[in-house]
């Protein structure tokens, strides 16, 4: 049976569907998404590493698949390898930032698919939740004067997470990755990835030790949007 296709005037656009709104697509929905380019780009903690970015059809920003390991590991009939559906954060993945903890998640999660053999790490560009870098720093702004991480999006007018899990569904598709073990401890992810069709076999923990600076972001993590940190 043909794939069904998100209708082209979706109205929020395809990658800012809020979560609540994937969950009501059917399971088999995908996204058109073109394979662009891909090249082989060693990684100091993974030196079989490839890099495949994909576009959608209305334009818009690239959203990447780095392949760590085995090709064929992947892809393995009724394999379910370590996934890592991960949202872009240009201050702590760049930058280093303490305010959260997507670096060490981001390198953690490279360095174990090295050690596992093989592993699929999905960099969406889905800067701040899904609100973008500039509203992310006004949210930080807000954070400084005492709002949590979940008020300060509501108060610039978002809801608390703007992310779908459409995209990331169709580019496993695309991969021929329907059965992952997905290293989260975001349980809107799992169930999110489920309702698009993905077989999530496993969830691995990917926690992080607080540095001093991101204890109360992770705090509020746990006490409000439910992910599993404790
Ligand atoms: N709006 C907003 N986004 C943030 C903030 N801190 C980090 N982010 C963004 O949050 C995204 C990462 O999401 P998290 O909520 O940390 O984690 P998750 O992806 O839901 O769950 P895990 O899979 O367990 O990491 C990245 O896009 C970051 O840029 C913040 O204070 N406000
Ligand atoms: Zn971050």
């Amino acid at each position: 049976m043909p794939e069904a296709r998100v209708p082209e005037a979706a109205p929020l656009g395809l990658f800012s569907l809020p979560a609540a709104e994937v969950l009501a697509y059917p399971a088999t929905a995908a996204t058109t998404l073109t394979r662009v380019a891909e090249a082989r780009v060693p990684l100091e903690d993974a030196p079989e590493a490839r890099i495949v970015a994909f576009r959608a059809a209305d334009g818009g920003i690239e959203h990447l698949a780095i392949l760590v390991g085995d090709p064929e590991g992947l892809s393995a009939a009724g394999g379910a390898p370590l996934t890592r559906v991960h949202s872009e954060c240009f201050t702590g993945d760049l930058l280093g930032s303490l305010r959260c903890d997507c670096g060490p998640q981001l390198r953690g999660a490279i360095a174990r698919m090295a050690q596992d053999g093989a592993g699929v790490l999905l960099y969406l560009a889905q800067e701040g939740r899904g609100i973008g870098l500039v509203n992310k720093l006004r949210a930080y702004t807000l954070q400084d004067q005492g709002l949590d991480t979940l008020d300060a999006n509501r108060a610039l007018g978002y809801g608390a997470d703007e992310r779908g899990f459409l995209v990331a569904a169709t580019m496993l598709r695309q991969l021929g990755i329907p059965r992952i073990r997905l290293l989260t401890n975001n349980p809107d992810k799992v169930a999110g990835l489920a309702a698009c069709g993905i077989e999530v076999a496993g969830r691995e923990p990917h926690r992080f030790a607080a540095n001093g600076v991101n204890d109360h972001y992770l705090e509020t993590k746990a006490a409000r949007f439910g992910h599993l940190l404790r």
